[in-house]
């Protein structure tokens, strides 16, 4: 069945020095064998491939395609699979550790087979459970006050000088005549904005009890800056309507967003949450946003703990990176409106033409052109489609775009019109005397100048504490704020180009230009991102803070951060959890943020593993980040084979949800 020149514990070893597999597949592979009590080499392979399929962030190891996931495809081959495809899962199904999924009878073994996929049992249950809970709230269409309705949302959503349809009115219709909505779209295309309107006309009508969360710190609090903004805007909007609305209603709209986590009620020191199936979150509607950052673990946690009656919203973009650990659930989620046929608009809503109707009816639409009959699940999905951020003339959105649709002439025409909003620093001129990449240099030396605004803060608020004149959080509020305007992204973490090499050179240059002092780990103005979290000090992977002196007690330093009700959290130092200097962070640590400035660097020779990062939705998260200018520092090559090659994650979820 397998045929190997030396014996397969030895060969993964041997896999592991060549960096196709972690310590931590090797290991598990071969703790699996041993529990199984089997040597057989096929069942460790396996077992390894599995293991190596999660830590690249998939959710399972699809059969058919053993021959593209798995190590042994190098040359001179050190292993050989002799199985017809059609055998293999009466092959597998013969060791005691797997066994195939059967609704009936639960699985009780530690791996499982699914029709073409082989999961670990506790990613199966997550899959098996997500999907369940998303079928089920799928279904059921609410009752509503049919004309009543109609007339708020003409209120709400009243006719736009925009051609075609209102699917931000049609995206709040769906979310209240349905138990699940998701609402998915770029950067701008008014997610905040839409549901801010669909719950103040929920509002109206029911008295609810609302929660709003989004995965990270950071995420929540632009959540909450986002839901802010738009009610002044509603309140504004609707000023000359007050017969027609109670408009004391928007008062009533939460602003406050919390971490998911925080949410579901940490418990110290455990994996378990103090919410979950049997302790449901109380509450009649959630609303997540930043769901393509959500992870499968993550998502199973959320669902399994909301109460069978409550209402769920998912906001996100479907087209930027995918979680940090495994899955891919907003695009799977997404993946039935996928329409490979054409590249201009590669998405299609699917309503059911019960739907369809009930949405025409309300919205005063004509949906026709959008029925699908084949799964009930597209009635609860809606796409926005205009970005009301980025002007459809300007260089970043048309670059988010064309990069999206992975259009190599589309992205390069918008790079040669030379865009105020747009810059290409191009690797490989070197300098004759000093071997120096000019584009690094040229980069370095700007990220020096956009960052000089807050370390001149910083310098600023320490004459002022030096005459007793600090103004304490405000200030620290301030500064974060300014730091915030200019980020330097990277695709990876090694090397020169990565986010530890640009961290390093960042603090030199500033040290030198006077403008810190890196020579103590601590110093002042450090900007510092957690990597861990820390449930007691209240601080989650991603956060990000500064190293500033305390006001209360200004010699000494403490790190600040915002936290996501916009007040200041201070900690000291040498408390810290697991963290990193953050003048550079990577790409899929910037999701969740936004900046005025972002600057993109991509290696200019990557490695293997460097190469694989390199997708057209990193591309896209890092240019979304950015407001007003976005620059990259790159090799044309290294671009565009990130613009052609989009995440694949194996998952079977799409499958379950779609078919
Ligand atoms: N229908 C509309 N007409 C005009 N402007 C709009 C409309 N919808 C949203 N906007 C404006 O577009 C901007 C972005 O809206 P919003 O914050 O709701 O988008 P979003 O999709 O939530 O963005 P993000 O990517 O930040 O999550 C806001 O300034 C808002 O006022």
């Amino acid at each position: 069945m397998i045929h190997t020149n030396k014996p397969m514990p030895e060969l993964l070893k041997y896999w592991e020095q060549q960096g196709q597999l972690t310590a931590l597949d090797r290991h598990f592979a071969v703790e699996m064998a041993k529990m199984h009590n089997t040597s057989d080499p096929f069942f460790i392979f396996i077992c390894a491939l599995l293991s190596k399929q999660l830590s690249n962030q998939n959710s399972c190891l699809v059969l058919d395609q053993i021959e593209h996931s798995n190590p042994m495809n190098e040359s001179p081959r050190q292993c050989v699979i002799n199985i017809q495809p059609t055998e293999l899962v009466s092959a597998l199904l013969s060791f005691t550790a797997i066994s195939q999924f059967n609704k009936e009878t639960k699985a009780q073994t530690p791996l499982v087979i699914d029709g073409n996929r082989l999961y670990l049992q506790r990613y199966h249950q997550f899959e098996t459970q997500v999907s369940d809970v998303l079928t089920r709230l799928s279904r059921p269409t609410l009752e509503v006050k049919k004309e009543k309705l109609k007339q708020q949302l003409s209120l709400v959503f009243p006719p736009n000088n925009l051609e075609g349809i209102d699917w931000q009115k049609i995206a709040a219709a769906t979310a209240i005549t349905k138990q699940l909505a998701v609402i998915t779209g770029g950067p701008g295309t008014g997610k905040t904005t839409t549901v801010t309107k669909l719950l103040l006309l929920l509002l109206l009508n029911q008295k609810l009890t609302i929660r709003l969360v989004a995965p990270t710190g950071k995420a929540a609090a632009r959540l909450s800056e986002s839901i802010k903004a738009s009610k002044i805007r509603l309140a504004k909007q609707l000023s000359f309507e007050a017969d027609n609305i109670d408009l004391s209603v928007i008062k009533e709209i939460p602003e406050e967003a919390s971490t998911a986590h925080r949410l579901l009620g940490v418990i110290p020191d455990s994996h378990r949450f103090r919410f979950n199936k049997d302790n449901p979150l109380r509450l009649d509607l959630l609303i997540v946003d930043e769901a393509s950052m959500v992870d499968l673990p993550m998502m199973h946690k959320l669902l399994t703990a909301l109460p069978e009656h409550a209402r769920l919203i998912l906001l996100g973009d479907q087209d930027q990176l995918a979680s940090v650990e495994a899955g891919a659930v907003l695009a799977d989620i997404c993946a039935g409106l996928q329409d490979p046929t054409s590249k201009e608009q590669p998405w299609r809503m699917r309503y059911s033409a019960q739907q369809a109707h009930l949405l025409s009816e309300l919205t005063e639409t004509q949906l026709t052109g959008f029925i699908d009959d084949k799964t009930p699940f597209g009635d609860s999905l809606c796409m926005l489609q205009h970005s009301h951020r980025f002007k459809g003339d300007a260089g970043i959105g048309l670059l988010a775009t064309a990069v999206n649709q992975s259009d190599l002439s589309k992205v390069l025409g918008v790079w040669q019109q030379n865009y105020d909003e747009l810059a290409w620093l191009g690797h490989g001129i070197i300098s004759a005397n000093k071997q120096e990449n000019i584009g690094l240099v040229t980069l370095i030396n700007q990220s020096v100048e956009y960052y000089r605004p807050y370390l001149q803060l910083i310098q600023q608020l320490k004459v002022a504490y030096t005459v007793g004149m600090g103004e304490g959080d405000e200030a620290a509020i301030g500064i974060i704020d300014k730091f915030n305007d200019y980020r330097l992204l990277c695709s990876s973490r090694a090397g020169d180009y990565g986010v530890e090499g640009i961290n390093q050179q960042m603090a030199d240059i500033l040290t030198k230009r006077k403008l810190i002092d890196a020579k103590q780990e601590f110093y002042l103005g450090r900007p510092i991102i957690i990597k861990s979290n820390d449930y007691n000090l209240g601080l989650f992977n991603g956060d990000i803070g500064i190293i500033l002196q305390d006001s209360a007690q200004p010699k000494r330093l403490m790190v600040h951060f915002i936290k996501a009700d916009g007040s200041v959290l201070k900690v000291l130092p040498a408390r810290l959890p697991k963290h990193e200097t953050c003048f550079a962070m990577t790409v899929h640590k910037s999701q969740g943020s936004e900046f005025e400035r972002v600057a993109l660097v991509l290696q200019p020779k990557p490695s293997q593993a460097q190469w694989q990062l390199l997708t057209k939705e990193l591309v896209y998260t890092a240019i979304t980040r950015a407001k007003s200018h976005f620059s990259c520092l790159g090799s044309r090559q290294v671009f565009e084979h990130a613009v052609e090659h989009a995440t694949k994650r194996a998952s079977g979820l799409g499958e379950k949800l779609w078919n």
